[in-house]
């Protein structure tokens, strides 16, 4: 879903989660009529590859649909009967408008065959628990973008604050540096400032600039003419400055670019106008630029390679993002979080263990939020009970670490907990505390919270036993009943 929904700001891969996990069958057009949507119960009742349809015109597909009805006549089409693809559907149309102008419309259907069949067996009782089922499913619906909007999880005082500024200075054109490590949420930011910008309902435009090969990032910036290279599209090409024009564009990881462009690129900032690579026609520029990077550029400009000029120029305002290991209190929130997200995703309820939660809180995460998410979600898939288990989780964090770093494991047991993986310092007797800690935790979860049978467990006496409980109160308390 493209273009004119852009400006929905829903990211679209997660619409299409939606609309595919709807019985009902959805297509959506755009102001000219080209499908840019087409949902997976379409796909299958009207029996076309769906793939082939999109960017294809409904005047050439369905020339007598009730879809293209509602585009043309900008009236919504109600409880139509239709007659396509050799079946016969029920449909509703409506054309869609945003900030007073059309741009597109959307059709759902069922299959009549379907609706008969419902009727038939929809007596009082069924009717009203079918509604109901329809007013969750609608409930679902309506939550999901809101939860999934992408909007900044954090207990973190030094985020706290840094989102505190975001509300004043989204809906001014200040330029904003956001630093920090590889998936800190440094995108998620980005996205909320132009979420709460006047530039809302204007295109968000995102380059890495590390991901693109150094000669072709300026034409990726800046757009092409015809010819301007070998390879080059005929008709030339926009550049994601342009196609950011009157939105917002991210710049991520601003500190790879080279120093050539980047004299280029502040030319721009500073002119806010363009020219193509190869042309000549001067292109005036309304962008907001916001810019990230994991890089110190304060250094970069000491050893000259990051411009000190271009540094003020994206710096109006700079957001320091910690890693996830300098706020452990986060990964708590963003568990719940994000298995909140998965069980819309997938459709089904799944918690987490109190070891694999304690494991998760003790193992390093180098790849920040970004990794958490990824293990969580290889948890949630492969969870055969209702609770992710350590098992769960991808192998290279569980046992990845023991395998490398250490000649002689300090635990073969049959444990499924790889315990060494928790030890990412050297630090002893911090390490012997968690040990200790995961150990009473899992003699209590197998015990039922029975004290007695733990203690038998543990092989330790009773007294030692309640010492250490006072003496990790708090962490225990955490995962305790
Ligand atoms: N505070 C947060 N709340 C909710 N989700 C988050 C948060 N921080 C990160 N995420 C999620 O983690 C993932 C990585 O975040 P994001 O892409 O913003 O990181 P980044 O710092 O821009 O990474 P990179 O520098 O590698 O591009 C995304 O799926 C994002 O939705």
């Amino acid at each position: 879903m493209e273009s004119a929904f852009s400006s929905f700001h829903v990211d679209k891969d997660f619409l299409s989660v939606i609309f595919d996990s709807i019985h009902d069958g959805i297509k959506i057009v755009d102001k000219d009529g080209k499908f840019i949507f087409i949902n997976r119960s379409a796909e299958k009742n009207m029996n076309i590859v769906r793939d082939e349809w999109i960017g294809r015109s409904v005047h050439e597909l369905l020339p007598e649909s009730i879809i293209l009805k509602a585009l043309k006549t900008e009236v919504p089409q109600i409880n139509k009967h239709s007659f396509v693809c050799n079946k016969n559907f029920i449909v509703h149309a409506s054309p869609l408008t945003f900030k007073g102008k059309l741009v597109g419309a959307i059709s759902t259907h069922k299959d009549e065959d379907e609706i008969e069949s419902l009727k038939a067996s929809f007596d009082h009782f069924t009717l009203n628990k079918y509604i109901h089922f329809l007013e969750n499913e609608l409930h679902r619906v309506q939550i999901l973008p809101l939860e999934m909007k992408g909007f900044v999880v954090s207990k973190n005082s030094t985020i706290v604050n840094e989102l505190s500024k975001i509300k004043k200075l989204a809906p001014t054109d200040i330029s904003v540096l956001i630093r920090g490590e590889s998936g800190v949420g440094k995108e998620v930011i980005a996205r909320n400032i132009h979420e709460l910008s006047n530039r809302i309902g204007n295109p968000y435009i995102t380059i890495n600039c590390a991901a693109i090969p150094e000669n072709l990032l300026e034409s990726e910036l800046f757009g092409y003419e015809e010819g301007a290279f070998t390879g080059a599209k005929r008709s030339g090409k926009k550049g994601k400055f342009e196609l950011a024009n009157g939105g917002t564009i991210f710049l991520d990881e601003i500190g790879d670019m080279n120093y050539h462009l980047q004299a280029k690129l502040l030319r721009v900032l500073q002119q806010k106008e363009l020219v193509r690579v190869g042309g000549e026609e001067t292109i005036p520029l309304d962008v907001r630029v916001i810019a990230a990077t994991n890089k110190d550029l304060v250094s970069m400009i000491q050893h000259n390679t990051f411009r000190e000029d271009l540094y003020y120029r994206i710096n109006g305002i700079t957001f320091n993002i910690p890693p996830l290991r300098e706020r452990k209190m986060d990964i708590d929130i963003l568990i719940s979080h994000f298995l909140k997200e998965f069980s819309y995703k997938y459709n089904k309820k799944i918690g987490i263990s109190k070891e694999a939660h304690y494991f998760l809180l003790n193992h390093p995460l180098p790849g920040n939020v970004r990794e958490l998410r990824n293990v969580l979600e290889h948890g949630f898939v492969l969870a055969e009970t209702n609770e992710i288990e350590i098992e769960d989780l991808p192998k290279s964090i569980t046992s990845g670490q023991i395998q490398e770093s250490s000649s002689a494991p300090l635990f073969t047991s049959d444990e499924p907990v790889p315990l060494s993986t928790f030890f990412d310092s050297m630090d002893l007797s911090e390490n012997i505390k968690k040990v200790e800690i995961a150990l009473i935790i899992k003699a209590l979860t197998k015990s039922n919270n029975n004290r007695s049978k733990a203690i038998k467990m543990l092989g330790i006496s009773r007294q030692s036993f309640y010492e250490r409980l006072k003496k990790y109160e708090k962490e225990i308390a955490q995962y305790s009943n």
